[in-house]
């Protein structure tokens, strides 16, 4: 059995008065990809920012690497080993591509060159347009800058929310193709609404609905079960 990497326990997320997540519980273990799914508005970025920090969990504990980091700021949660790449990406449009890969480094000792290498392999684009300032680059260029200015730190767990959203099938398969990479150095806690992609990369998955963690299991299990795809993703 692998070791777990991530746990939420009970954790309540309120924004303003609205009580979003309500007691969600959920583990992420080392190695593996946990696909958090749910239709729009179940909790699920909520959930990303909860572990990050930028929410804060009103009770309940998140658990990372056996250290309780539920009251931590967001900066000293990233140096506990998280990387994140919000749903929007967080590029600086200013900046150019090559300014953003070293805004998002931590260090610049001779293990990050190392990552930012394999990072432009993976992503030659990134080095073609290294001068390029980050806001003329096509979306799925923006999502590829993103992805490696999170993978360049080493980081034990990344947290990626939506990759695929509003790329075209052809970089939505490339995307995948680099998680895939990756997921060899770094566990992966992946929220995505493309099926073809959760499926194509996770090993376990978990649901919200309404901020509330209703199924949890192997993602084969998922595949399987028509019922729960059409009850709570709308697929099938
Ligand atoms: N800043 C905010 N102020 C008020 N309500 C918010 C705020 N951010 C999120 N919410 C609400 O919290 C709920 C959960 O939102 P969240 O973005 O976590 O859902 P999601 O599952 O990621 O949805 P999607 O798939 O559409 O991105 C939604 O009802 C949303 O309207």
């Amino acid at each position: 059995m692998s070791k777990t990497l991530l746990k939420l326990d009970q954790v309540n997320t309120y924004i303003d008065q609205f009580h979003i997540l309500q007691n969600v519980n959920f583990e992420v273990k080392t190695g593996e990809v946990t696909v958090l799914l749910g239709r729009n508005g179940a909790g699920k970025t909520t959930t990303l920012r909860t572990i990050m920090g930028l929410n804060n969990a009103s009770s309940g504990t998140v658990t990372f690497n056996g250290e309780n980091i539920t009251k931590l700021p967001p900066y000293k949660i990233a140096k506990r080993g998280i990387g994140y790449v919000p749903e929007d990406q967080g590029i600086f449009y200013d900046l150019s591509v090559g300014e953003n890969m070293r805004v998002g480094m931590r260090t610049e000792d001779d293990a990050t060159k190392e990552r930012l290498e394999w990072a432009l392999d993976l992503f030659p684009d990134l080095k073609k347009f290294w001068k390029k300032p980050g806001g003329q680059l096509s979306g799925g260029q923006k999502q590829m800058l993103s992805i490696a200015r999170s993978y360049i730190n080493s980081n034990d767990l990344l947290l990626i929310d939506e990759p695929s959203k509003g790329l075209a099938p052809v970089i939505v398969e490339k995307v995948i193709e680099s998680i895939d990479k990756m997921k060899e150095q770094t566990t992966v806690l992946l929220v995505e609404q493309n099926f073809y992609m959760a499926s194509k990369l996770g090993d376990r998955f978990y649901i919200l609905d309404d901020g509330v963690s209703v199924h949890e299991g192997s993602m084969t299990e998922l595949e399987e079960n028509e019922e729960i795809k059409r009850k709570y993703l709308g697929i099938a």
